[in-house]
């Protein structure tokens, strides 16, 4: 049979961090209370037969809250073989308390005063002999980050489970307290080394521990024997004997430099990181770095990079060669711009340069005019804008971002000296191919099927492709939210948006998640892990995704530009709209009943601040982005397979078959969309094709863009005016409202499923907002449509009345679920 042995302790004392240690396993430790909720189980190093488990943080036996629930029942009810109880040996006074009842249990505990290193640098003295004398139980001084005493630890564990060997009981109450136990100790039917901890628990009345028992004896006279005699009751009796027990321990085994009564650097640092006036500004400049180098730095070169270069069109090694390209392929685009500008460029339906039609129509060309206007399309928002092409000379002073590097004349000379060859990047420097061109060769090299090819390149490539290209800045970012996180600043955070937060019903933490949801949503969605409140934890989930994540703005970029003549005001509302979405879900959400009821205090122990180390901030960075590559990426490939095969299969002239992209308002998507594409007359936009680019969007916000491409691509206009001819203001913009907030991406929804770990709620988070944008977007674009004269008052504009109302009545009524404090009531209760 094989030996337990359990891991108890105050939180954040360091029990991960040992179990690490002893298994080789790698979960999650942070700095701060209560990253630990469920027990883990793993196997000691070198022994197969010996489990470890590790328990969530508790600073007694007599629980509170779910996760103490969970460490405790584990004590009582699996009965370890032997308990390692670490303790934090910077506050060890603290900590005793549960190490005075776990002493109790009658299983062999082995004590592990942790945090050695810290101890030894602030110069303090622990007398372990002393202790071991005073608890009656073995102690050995560790320091789990580093290290030391892991072994000598491990040994006496193993030696004290195998021999079962029970501590010595050193202890003992006062003369009334032993005899009320002896008493209710001889009624108890339990196995006798189990009679100690029970009867005491009776005593203290613990409900819930006579609720597991099979036989509760009655210990009425024994209370009120020891409450009279005390004028007291039990529990404070007890209490208080156990305080008076540890001062006598410490008194006599630890030994506080002199310095110590002085501020620690932790305290210094606190003054000021969380000082009243200060500690906002000091968080928005945190926060705008991590941001900064995450998003638009250091972050945002790697994901470019990885986009435009390993999925895009391939790079140089070292960019060698990659200036002398950039310029060749410079001068080939300004040349077939200045020829196509002047009317002479003729490609052939392959769009490559015919060479003798344009020969002749460069000589047959009359058109001398100065200079002539050449439209040019955004590659990323499908904008339209026009430059100048001169004819025989490019003024010295020309806008070089409004003209076109070469004039018609120089582009005659440079089509007859190089008859418009392509230029091929590989004849620069080392070229490295781009993944969806290695992957196309391949295929043409094994003549693989058309269908085959277009799945695995359109469909897996550029779906796929498209997310993990969002790695690399989410790696960044994780590593610098665990940097904050081991420092001990996160607990900070938490704690200094308390207070605005918790106004309208979301916990500090929920702010950590938010942030990070500008960037990506998923991420977001992960980082909400920190919220240990489940329901805080849920609401956040469910509404982090509001926020514009950086694959929204592109297509709020192609609405503002097509729509609203690209004003800047139509991106900063989509934030604002964005922020108020979440706010005023937190205040309808907590006032029901699903997320109201427990207080949820942010009762919290700032820990020290730490300086966290390499590998445990690269071993969360990979952890955390691992599990987004592995889950998010099997979500993601079955979604774009299946978006791929509805956008280029369809029946057309009678038969099922492939489609090619100038026919794909014939596929099955096209008419999916044209039949649920009714849903969204009330708003406005009720066509297939914006129908459809919504479908598409929840793959990924980037393809809404490139669908409206697509499919408003057709027509005789420029993507932009046709998207200006079918949209009006206000259609545009609930069409852009409902985007905004409805269901994210599925890499998105991916990460809501796992963070909720419940079919029920996932479909709850999502029906709450794709719910909430429908509303939002209809009422938008009747009361808009109202000024802008887009529709005329009737039943829509009744129903959005109503909804108006509606909104308003669950945002202002009073809070049914009454019994809910502030964090400072609790806390005085
Ligand atoms: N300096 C120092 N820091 C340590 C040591 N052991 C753990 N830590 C740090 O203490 C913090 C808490 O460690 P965890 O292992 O997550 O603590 P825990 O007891 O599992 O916490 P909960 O799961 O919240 O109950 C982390 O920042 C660790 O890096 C140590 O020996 N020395
Ligand atoms: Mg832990």
């Amino acid at each position: 049979m094989s030996v337990k042995i359990a891991l108890a302790g105050n939180p954040n004392s360091g029990k991960t961090t040992l179990f690490n240690a002893l298994t080789g396993s790698n979960q999650y430790v942070g700095n701060w209370p209560g990253v630990t909720v469920e027990k883990k189980e793993g196997k000691l190093k070198g022994h197969k037969d010996i489990i470890i488990t590790d328990l969530p943080g508790i600073y007694s036996l007599s629980p509170y809250t779910l996760e103490e629930v969970v460490a405790r029942n584990y004590l009582i009810k699996e009965y370890p073989d032997a308990i390692i109880n670490i303790i934090d040996g910077t506050n060890i006074e603290r900590n005793l308390y549960l190490s005075t009842q776990l002493i109790e249990l009658g299983i062999p505990v082995i004590m592990a005063v942790n945090m050695m290193d810290l101890v030894k640098k602030n110069g303090d003295k622990i007398d372990i002999k002393n202790l071991s004398n005073a608890l009656g139980c073995e102690v050995v001084e560790i320091s789990a980050l580093k290290g030391t005493g892991i072994d000598e630890v491990k040994e006496k564990a193993v030696a004290a489970a195998q021999k079962k060997v029970q501590n010595k009981r050193v202890h003992s109450f006062d003369q009334a307290v032993e005899d009320a136990i002896d008493s209710v100790s001889a009624k108890l039917t339990v196995e006798e080394r189990k009679k100690r901890f029970f009867a005491i628990k009776l005593l203290e009345k613990d409900t819930k521990i006579a609720e597991q028992m099979d036989s509760v004896p009655d210990c009425k006279d024994e209370i009120k024997a020891l409450e009279d005699k005390f004028d007291d009751d039990t529990e404070s009796i007890i209490t208080s004997e156990r305080y008076a027990y540890i001062s006598s321990i410490i008194g006599k085994c630890v030994k506080k430099n002199a310095k110590g009564e002085k501020l620690t650097t932790s305290d210094k640092i606190d003054k000021i990181v969380t000082n009243r006036i200060l500690a906002l500004p000091i968080f928005i400049v945190v926060m705008w770095l991590v941001y900064y180098i995450a998003m638009s730095t250091v972050g945002a070169w790697c994901t470019d990079w990885t986009n435009d270069n390993l999925f895009g069109d391939g790079f140089h090694l070292f960019g060698i060669g990659s200036k002398d390209y950039k310029e060749a392929s410079g001068d080939y685009d300004a040349a077939s711009n200045a020829l196509d500008a002047y009317g002479v460029l003729v490609t052939d339906d392959e769009d490559a340069v015919d060479v003798d039609a344009t020969k002749a129509a460069i000589e047959a060309n009359t058109n001398t005019e100065a200079s002539v206007k050449y439209q040019m399309e955004d590659e990323e928002t499908l904008d339209t804008y026009d430059i100048d092409v001169y004819y025989s000379e490019v003024p010295a002073g020309a806008k070089k971002d409004k003209t076109n590097a070469m004039s018609y004349l120089d582009a005659v000379e440079y089509f007859n000296k190089t008859e418009m060859a392509e230029i091929d990047p590989a004849d620069y420097g080392v070229f490295v191919p781009s993944i969806p061109d290695l992957a196309e060769r391949g295929l043409d090299k094994i003549g693989c099927a058309d269908w085959l090819k277009g799945l695995i390149l359109d469909g897996i490539i550029a779906g796929v492709g498209a997310v993990l290209g969002f790695v690399p800045q989410m790696l960044v970012l994780f590593i610098l939210l665990a940097i904050l996180e081991y420092c001990g600043y996160m607990a900070r955070i938490a704690f200094i948006m308390d207070r605005i937060f918790r106004k309208f019903g979301l916990s500090g933490k929920s702010f950590i998640p938010i942030l990070v949801g500008v960037g990506c949503g998923v991420p977001g969605i992960m980082a909400s892990r920190t919220i240990e409140n489940e329901k805080d934890r849920r609401m956040t989930v469910m509404t982090t995704t509001f926020i514009p994540c950086g694959a929204k703005v592109p297509f709020i970029a192609m609405i503002a530009g097509a729509i609203f003549g690209g004003s800047s005001l139509v991106a900063t509302s989509a934030y604002f709209i964005g922020i108020a979405a979440i706010i005023c879900s937190g205040i309808i959400l907590k006032k029901t009943k699903m997320f109201a009821g427990d207080p949820a205090p942010f009762v919290m122990e700032l820990p020290p601040y730490h300086i966290p180390t390499i590998g445990s901030v690269l071993r969360s960075m990979w952890e955390r982005g691992w599990s987004f590559i592995k889950k998010a990426g099997t979500i993601i490939l079955l979604s774009t397979i299946l978006v791929w095969f509805t956008t280029y299969f369809g029946i057309l002239d009678g038969k099922f078959q492939m489609l090619s992209e100038d026919q794909i308002d014939h596929s099955i998507l096209a008419k999916i969309g044209g039949a649920i594409c009714w849903i969204f007359k009330p708003q406005g936009w009720g066509d297939w094709q914006a129908t459809v680019a919504s479908i598409t969007g929840l793959v990924a916000k980037e393809n809404i863009v490139g669908t409206m491409g697509i499919l408003y691509g057709g027509g005789e206009g420029t993507v932009y005016s046709e998207l200006a001819k079918a949209f009006t203001t206000a259609s545009g913009f609930s069409f852009l409202v409902f985007n905004l907030l409805c269901a994210p991406c599925f890499a998105a929804m991916g990460a809501i499923k796992r963070e909720m770990n419940s079919a029920k709620w996932f479909w709850f988070a999502i029906g709450y907002q794709c719910g909430f944008a429908y509303l939002v977007s209809l009422v938008v674009y009747r009361i808009a449509g109202l000024f802008t004269g887009a529709c005329s008052f009737g039943i829509g504009t009744v129903v959005a009345i109503l909804i108006i109302v509606a909104f308003f009545f669950l945002l202002f009524r009073p809070d049914p679920n009454k019994k809910v404090k502030t964090s400072k009531e609790f806390l005085n209760a």
